[in-house]
């Protein structure tokens, strides 16, 4: 199938630093893809350039084969930061104005029932919590019924309960057909929401693929977890490493029963012992050596 948009050899230059440097990435219909990484790698400057409102230093960007213009800009629904609404506007009046912007139009009452916004349309937009006013905010995206929907990071702030109520509506969004383009610095919301992830650090793309895909292809162990108090005193077997996650240590295995005897005969307690998968967060330190949460 031909990609719905097209990223090639995509440059932003700004004065000393190189935000994006030579990124390139195709996005077929109705697929979420996601840009992943770190503060200040890049996401939000490729994100803007491919919403048509940054200007690109270099590269191309082609939606439908086509460069951007009038065909894009009926056809994409953005996310705006929340500084886009109007004062004094009600719910109900912030989607009425956006309404009227677009001869292609989603039926207001569908979009109040999917975006759960029912409660409070007649209350100020400045008086929503941050997970109400997200949801207005993904409504507004999608007043012109779009093909592709841009999202940056759309949960960040939220609350956990708030970010799951997010993710349950963009994947209806996706169910519906819609291609969906997230950044996020959240590697749970990536691995949830995204059929493809790109990883990008330092303005380039380091790792593509799906997620589960990019995971089977960097990792083929599993991580045995426990408490610190539990190790102490006692030396790890032959061949065993440990590193330290807050008050746990992480043994990688490839082998869970071997590795469960030779704790067993080292005398180290199991009882609170914990197995779990490589994620996301596992793989950008693999390929960066870097903690994706605190760069
Ligand atoms: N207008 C600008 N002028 C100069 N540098 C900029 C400008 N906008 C962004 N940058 C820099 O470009 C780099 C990439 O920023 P960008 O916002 O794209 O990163 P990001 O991956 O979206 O990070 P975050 O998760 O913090 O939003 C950063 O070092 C940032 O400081």
């Amino acid at each position: 199938m031909p990609p719905l948009i097209e990223v090639r050899a995509l440059v932003k230059q700004y004065p000393g630093l190189r935000a994006v440097d030579g990124v390139s990435f195709a996005i077929a219909p109705g697929v979420c893809f996601g840009l992943l990484g770190p503060n200040g790698a890049g996401k939000t400057t490729t994100i803007e350039m491919m919403e048509g409102i940054s200007e690109p230093s270099g590269g191309a960007i082609l939606y439908k084969g086509e460069p951007l213009g009038a065909r894009f800009r009926e056809e994409a629904g953005i996310m705006f930061q929340s500084t886009a609404l109007q004062d004094f506007l009600t719910v109900r009046e912030c989607l009425r104005f956006f309404s009227r912007l677009y001869p292609r139009r989603a039926s207001l009452d569908e979009l109040i029932q999917a975006c759960a916004l029912e409660e409070f349309l007649d209350r100020d937009h400045r008086k929503l919590s941050g997970g109400q006013r997200q949801r207005l905010l993904l409504a507004v995206a999608l007043v012109n019924d779009p093909d592709i929907v841009f999202l940056d990071e759309p949960t960040t702030g939220l609350d956990p309960q708030a970010r799951r109520k997010f993710w349950m509506l963009v994947n209806a969004i996706k169910q519906r057909g819609k291609t969906v383009v997230l950044t996020t610095h959240y590697m749970d919301e990536a691995y949830q929401l995204c059929d493809t992830i790109a990883i990008m650090d330092r303005g380039r793309i380091i790792a593509e693929g799906s997620p589960d895909a990019l995971l089977a292809q960097h990792f083929d162990d599993r991580i045995l977890q426990l408490p610190l108090a539990d190790i102490d005193g006692h030396a790890l077997p032959p061949g065993m490493q440990a590193t330290r996650r807050r008050d746990l240590a992480e043994i990688p295995t490839r082998d869970i029963n071997a590795a469960l005897g030779a704790l067993i005969a080292e005398g180290i307690p199991l009882d609170r012992l914990g197995i779990r998968a490589r994620t996301l967060d596992d793989l950008f330190l693999e390929l960066t050596g870097k903690e994706l949460r605190e760069a």
